[in-house]
């Protein structure tokens, strides 16, 4: 048995203050291993969101026809054409945190700069195609490290090997099946999301709006997650507070009605952060 935690303000972790003589490199340098051919919005977004959320150093390693484009919308990011997996190397090992997967495709080029995560001790956060990746052999998972994965419903029925009828008719359950099946923390998305460990702790969002039903918005969610693991938070925790953020933040976008689009969150998303978690005081 379960018991299971509904995320309110009284009950969500917290990211810490920053202190007085805070530099970049106590924040964090998060890698965000990324989008394939014909996919570089997906990387783009997880990139600038964990950006937006207060990673120290932010770096993108994506295909190169993505280069120029991701630099010129977000200079602040440090973005790497990678052509073959010993190219991510040197990336790795400055990382304090990796997300991989948004838009990576399934192609020969994606398993093997998945590979070559996996082989990391860094920690990890997989995603999207990582997890499609995933699903189709075990031996994919990271040995060394610890891990996240945010499958969407569609993702979770993969990972699990049934339905998303399934996957959909007992959430929780579903969550925790995959948590224990790939020692893991999740984040299984959609209305309510679950956060889960493979020590039966669980954590329930409330918050969120349909109006989150479009693409990219499981990106951003991706590089929240990132950032606030960059800065330092637990991973269970990280997720609470990130999965929480980002349902707030679309509540707000509601008001507008549909069309939302995914980069919309980073200005609410900001806010709800700093309403939770000042920045200093
Ligand atoms: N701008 C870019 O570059 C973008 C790039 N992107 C990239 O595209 C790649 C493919 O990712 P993807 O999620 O679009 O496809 P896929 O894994 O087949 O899942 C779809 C199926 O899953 C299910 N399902 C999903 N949510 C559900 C829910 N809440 N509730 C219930 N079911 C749900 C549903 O299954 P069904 O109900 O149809 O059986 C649905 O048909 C990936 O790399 C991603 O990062 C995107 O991020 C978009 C922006
Ligand atoms: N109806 C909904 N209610 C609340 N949140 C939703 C709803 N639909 C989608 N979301 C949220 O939006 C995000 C969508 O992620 P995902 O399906 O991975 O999209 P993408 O791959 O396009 O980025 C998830 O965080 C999910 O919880």
């Amino acid at each position: 048995m379960h018991n299971t935690t509904i995320l309110t303000p009284a009950t969500l972790p917290s990211l810490a203050r920053r202190v007085s003589d805070c530099h970049k490199g106590l924040l964090g340098h998060a890698l965000i291993v990324a989008g394939g051919a014909g996919m570089g919005g997906a990387s783009l977004l997880a990139a600038q969101s964990c950006l937006r959320l207060g990673a120290g150093l932010v770096s993108l390693a994506t295909w190169p026809e993505h280069v120029s484009a991701s630099l010129a919308r977000q200079p602040e990011i440090m973005v790497r054409a990678v052509l073959q997996a010993a190219e991510l190397q040197p990336l790795l090992v400055q990382a304090s945190v990796v997300l991989v997967g948004p838009g990576l495709g399934q192609d020969d080029w994606a398993t093997s700069l998945l590979a070559a995560v996996a082989c990391t001790e860094v920690a990890q956060i997989w995603d999207a195609d990582a997890l499609n990746l995933l699903a189709q052999d075990y031996r994919r998972r990271p040995t060394q490290s610890a891990w996240i994965l945010t499958p969407h419903p569609g993702e979770a029925a993969r990972l699990l090997n049934c339905s998303v009828t399934e996957i959909q008719a007992q959430r929780e359950q579903s969550a925790l099946s995959i948590a224990h099946k790939y020692q893991a923390v999740v984040v299984l998305k959609g209305a309510h999301t679950v956060i889960a460990n493979s020590e039966q702790r669980i954590c329930l969002c409330q918050q969120g709006h349909p109006v989150m039903a479009g693409a990219g918005f499981g990106d951003v969610l991706g590089g929240v997650i990132a950032a606030l693991v960059a800065q330092g938070m637990e991973l269970f925790e990280a997720c609470c507070l990130a999965v929480y953020i980002h349902a707030k933040a679309g509540e707000k976008l509601a008001v507008y009605g549909r069309g939302a689009a995914a980069g919309d969150l980073l200005a609410p998303m900001r806010q709800e952060l700093e309403q939770l978690c000042p920045i200093t005081g």
